[in-house]
């Protein structure tokens, strides 16, 4: 079975990679599979150049074939933010509920056909001695007032998804994965697929 390794130590990403991947057939490892990997800095200002950072770190460390996502919440709003800022938005920490309660405070009474904002994703694909590539994937919603649902990660229970009639983490991992901005980033990937699984060095 070929195999792929995640640059990422985010459990919720992880699966989502684990989800979409294995159905074709590719065996994914993620950071969480080696504990004494070393932090990248994400210091681009970019998603995209974040997503290179850390997949050219760990290709390099790994000596094989990485794929790294650097994702967030753009919100019109506020100006782009969290954006890049994602996931330390209320603080080191990486707290997904006090990430979500800075977003829901910052947006008190603005109404809902105001709370316009779209996750993005950048995929980077990097190996020794290859070119890397990157694609990215967005999907647009509104931000509610009140988290709901309990499936996904991060800001899923208030980033509502107008196609389906539901927030990110109310709909199955499924419907997730058929309409995500990650889903949608690696589809761009599918055409470079065999190059990239068969790595021809
Ligand atoms: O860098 P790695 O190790 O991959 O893990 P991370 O959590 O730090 O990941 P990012 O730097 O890319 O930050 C992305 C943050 O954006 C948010 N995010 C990204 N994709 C999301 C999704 O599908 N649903 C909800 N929130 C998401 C979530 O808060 C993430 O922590
Ligand atoms: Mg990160």
């Amino acid at each position: 079975m070929k195999q792929v390794i995640i640059a990422t130590k985010n459990i919720g990403k992880a699966r989502e990679f684990q989800e979409l991947l294995e159905k074709k057939g590719i065996e994914v490892k993620s950071l969480l599979d080696f504990p004494n990997c070393p932090d990248v800095e994400e210091t681009g200002s970019t998603f995209a150049e974040n997503a290179v950072l850390k997949a050219e770190a760990m290709a390099h460390y790994f000596h094989a074939i990485v794929i790294a996502d650097d994702s967030g919440l753009s919100i019109d709003a506020l100006d782009g933010r969290p954006g890049v800022y994602s996931a330390r938005y209320a603080g080191e920490e990486k707290n997904d509920q006090k990430n979500i309660a800075k977003v829901l405070e910052e947006l008190k009474g603005i109404p809902f056909e105001k709370r316009t904002a779209r996750f993005h994703c950048a995929l980077a694909v990097a190996a020794p001695g290859r070119r890397t590539t990157v694609v990215e994937g967005t999907c647009e919603g509104y931000i509610t007032e009140v988290p709901k649902g309990e499936n996904g990660f991060g800001y899923d229970p208030i980033f509502y998804v107008p196609q389906k009639g539901k927030t990110m983490a109310e709909l199955s991992k499924e419907e997730k994965n058929q309409i995500s901005h990650r889903a949608k980033a690696l589809a761009k990937l599918e055409k470079q697929w065999d190059e990239i699984i068969n790595d021809k060095e």
